[in-house]
């Protein structure tokens, strides 16, 4: 049996089992030994299901659902918008990893721009999926270059992750930083003076 939420080839989701995320979380409160009707926890399977349905609401967006509003209006330089706050969830425990994401592009030739909030929802699409930090960074850019045909894009992101810091190896405050560039953000002047921007506090 195929799981509900799961890509299709073209990237497109199926949709949420608010039913089956409650039964799963029934389950786990039942295998750590607790007793899910007991009143307190009565309500927690249907909370937790829209906890995640929320959290996760990304896998059923897709980048160009949100880079929608675009202007031309000539701009061929760096726009970025800095400290966007993220939280995702970690693909490997289900824990929360949050942070900042700093997103940057040059516009299209064609001068093609995007309304600032839309950077934001962007980074939100991919942020609220199960993810890796990598993965999240990595999308965000590959979706600017595509979608905005934009001529280069650095983004940035700063996190901290709860697999590091509530269990395991319990580092909590260590950050990790991650990056990707493309198109002529790669050239090195154009890179520093982005990153400068981004490091400026
Ligand atoms: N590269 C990368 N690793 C991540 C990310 N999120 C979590 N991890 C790591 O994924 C790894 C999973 O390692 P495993 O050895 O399979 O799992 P584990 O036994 O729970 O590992 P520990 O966290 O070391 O206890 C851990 O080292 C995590 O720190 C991420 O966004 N990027
Ligand atoms: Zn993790």
């Amino acid at each position: 049996m195929t799981d509900p939420v799961t890509l299709d080839v073209e990237g497109k989701i199926g949709t949420f089992d608010e039913k089956r995320a409650e039964n799963a979380v029934r389950e786990l409160l039942i295998a750590v030994g607790e007793d899910p009707d007991r009143e307190g926890l009565l309500e927690t399977p249907a909370r937790v299901a829209r906890a995640y349905k929320e959290i996760l609401a990304g896998l059923w967006q897709q980048p160009e659902d949100v880079l929608t509003t675009t202007f031309d209006i000539g701009h061929d330089e760096l726009v970025l918008v800095k400290d966007i706050e993220i939280v995702s969830l970690c693909e490997h425990h289900l824990l929360p990893f949050h942070g900042v994401a700093h997103v940057g592009y040059i516009p299209a030739e064609s001068g093609k721009i995007t309304g600032l909030s839309k950077l934001a929802r962007l980074v939100d699409v991919y942020a609220r999926r199960p993810q890796v930090q990598e993965r999240l960074t990595t999308q965000i850019a590959d979706s600017l270059m595509r979608i905005l045909e934009a001529r280069g894009a650095i983004v940035v992101i700063e996190a901290e992750h709860m697999c590091m810091s509530v269990r395991g190896i319990r580092k909590p405050g260590a950050k990790t930083t991650t990056s990707a560039v493309r198109g002529q953000l790669r050239d090195s002047s154009t890179r520093a003076e982005a990153m400068s921007l981004i490091m400026a506090r």
